[in-house]
């Protein structure tokens, strides 16, 4: 049966990276990416808003929603200090797969918890099955549709505090028309948009800062 994309970037990162070297595994993604097969990992120019976003925050409790192959849970995880962890979920059984081998192989695994399923099951979870109070932030990368009910059911969910910091991925390319409408309209956020550029491409894409006000 032939190899997936996602299981020849984690090879790829295997035999090239070296372990325990989050950055390594960055590069490593990021060459495959951007010389043999694209993949839609947050990538190298959009990853500098993440770092700059996730320093400024520096959270005790990330969520990342959209883990893929874990490029950005290890961009994330790096920065995070001692105590602090994220959360991520996939709802893919072969990427949650891969992204738990990458995460591993970075080193970085002591401080991310990978969550597998729907995001609307996992959210209302997080409280009372993985003792979360609240998210100090929140990076949004997955089905771009589940962007604005999410930001609604983690609301609902009492996941936010004054100070969360959403960032989300992708508010050009692909887009996410629903949840710019509603975030941007949204009294209770305090939003900010980042022009960039789609990963590994020259396509303009961008991300949306939104800090809740509680
Ligand atoms: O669809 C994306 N991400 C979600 C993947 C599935 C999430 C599954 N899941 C995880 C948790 N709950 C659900 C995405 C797509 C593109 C892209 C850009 C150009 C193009 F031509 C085609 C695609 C670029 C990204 O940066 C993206 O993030
Ligand atoms: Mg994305």
């Amino acid at each position: 049966m032939n190899q997936s994309k996602e299981r020849r970037i984690l090879n790829f990162v295997l035999q090239n990276a070296v372990r325990g070297d989050p950055c390594s595994v960055m590069e490593t993604i990021d060459k495959y990416c951007s010389e043999k097969e694209w993949a839609m990992n947050v990538g190298d120019v959009k990853g500098v808003i993440l770092d700059k976003t996730v320093e400024e925050i520096n959270p005790k409790v990330a969520l990342e929603l959209g883990t893929y192959c874990g490029y950005s849970a290890v961009r994330i995880a790096r920065l995070l200090k001692a105590g602090a962890c994220l959360l991520t979920v996939e709802f893919n059984p072969e990427f949650a797969a891969i992204a738990k081998q990458m995460i591993e192989f970075a080193g970085v695994q002591d401080k991310v918890k990978l969550l597998e399923g729907p995001s609307e099951v996992i959210i209302p979870q997080l409280k009372k099955k993985y003792e979360v109070d609240t998210l100090d932030f929140v990076f949004v990368d997955h089905w771009k549709d589940r962007y604005a009910p999410d930001t609604i059911l983690l609301q609902e969910c009492s996941l936010l505090r004054k100070g969360s910091v959403l960032l989300a991925d992708n508010i050009i390319f692909p887009g996410a028309p629903e949840f710019v409408k509603y975030i941007r309209n949204n009294p209770r956020f305090q939003c900010s948009t980042y022009p960039s550029y789609l990963e590994y491409m020259k396509v303009q894409d961008a991300m949306e800062k939104a800090v809740f006000l509680g």
